[in-house]
């Protein structure tokens, strides 16, 4: 293997080689005093059980950005089979209410919108974030987990979308 610590990898390169990295298909919305609203993101993952969290990568760039931030409470809903498209009208640039006009809604603990027929929703707290480049890492923990859709899962690999078979094993 050859290791480099001088040759700065380019942006280019390096999206190359993340399309390498299969990823599960999120909708991540947030509701509250600084307005509804939700974006598509792959840039989430599992980060300690105790207590539960996970992390969301979000662009600061992102005209979702101050309603994030500001409301403080996120719902992470995992996309399953056949909800492409919602996936692409929350990753365009649509308006928020066409956006949401794209699927059905309900509430829970955080009052984040929970999205009916996700694969599985994560309603979450922000607790804390850092800055990294051009996007903030928030730290989100779980109040209450909805798995929803016992059904296949969406999967974002290679710049395309692929459902991935079977049903999820318990511990
Ligand atoms: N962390 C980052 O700033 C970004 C990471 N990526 C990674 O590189 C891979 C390839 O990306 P592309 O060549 O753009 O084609 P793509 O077709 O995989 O990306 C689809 C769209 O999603 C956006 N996107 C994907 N991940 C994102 C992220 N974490 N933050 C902001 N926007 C994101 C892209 O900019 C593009 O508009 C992506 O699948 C992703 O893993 C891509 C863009 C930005
Ligand atoms: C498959 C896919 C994955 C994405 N993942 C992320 C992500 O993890 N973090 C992020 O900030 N944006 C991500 N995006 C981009 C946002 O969804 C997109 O910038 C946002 O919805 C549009 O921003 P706007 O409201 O500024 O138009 C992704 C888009 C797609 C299509």
């Amino acid at each position: 293997m050859t290791v480099s610590h001088s040759i700065p990898v380019e942006r280019q390169a390096f999206r190359d080689a993340m399309a390498g990295l299969a990823a599960a298909v999120n909708v991540v919305t947030t509701d509250g005093p600084h307005g509804r609203a939700g974006f598509t993101a792959t840039a989430v993952c599992s980060v300690t059980d105790q207590p539960p969290t996970l992390l969301v990568c979000i662009n600061r760039a992102a005209s979702v950005y101050e309603s994030f931030t500001g409301n403080g409470m996120v719902c992470v809903n995992t996309l399953g089979n056949g909800q492409q498209a919602l996936s692409n009208a929350f990753g365009g640039k649509l308006p928020q209410e066409e956006r949401f006009a794209a699927g059905h809604w309900s509430q829970g603990v955080t009052g984040a919108p929970i999205l009916e027929g996700a694969k599985l929703s994560f309603d979450c707290r922000i607790t804390s974030s850092t800055s990294v480049g051009t996007h903030d890492v928030l730290i989100c923990e779980v109040l209450d987990i909805r798995q929803q859709n016992e059904a296949d899962v969406l999967v974002y690999f290679a710049r395309r979308y692929h459902e991935l078979a079977g049903t999820q094993a318990s511990a």
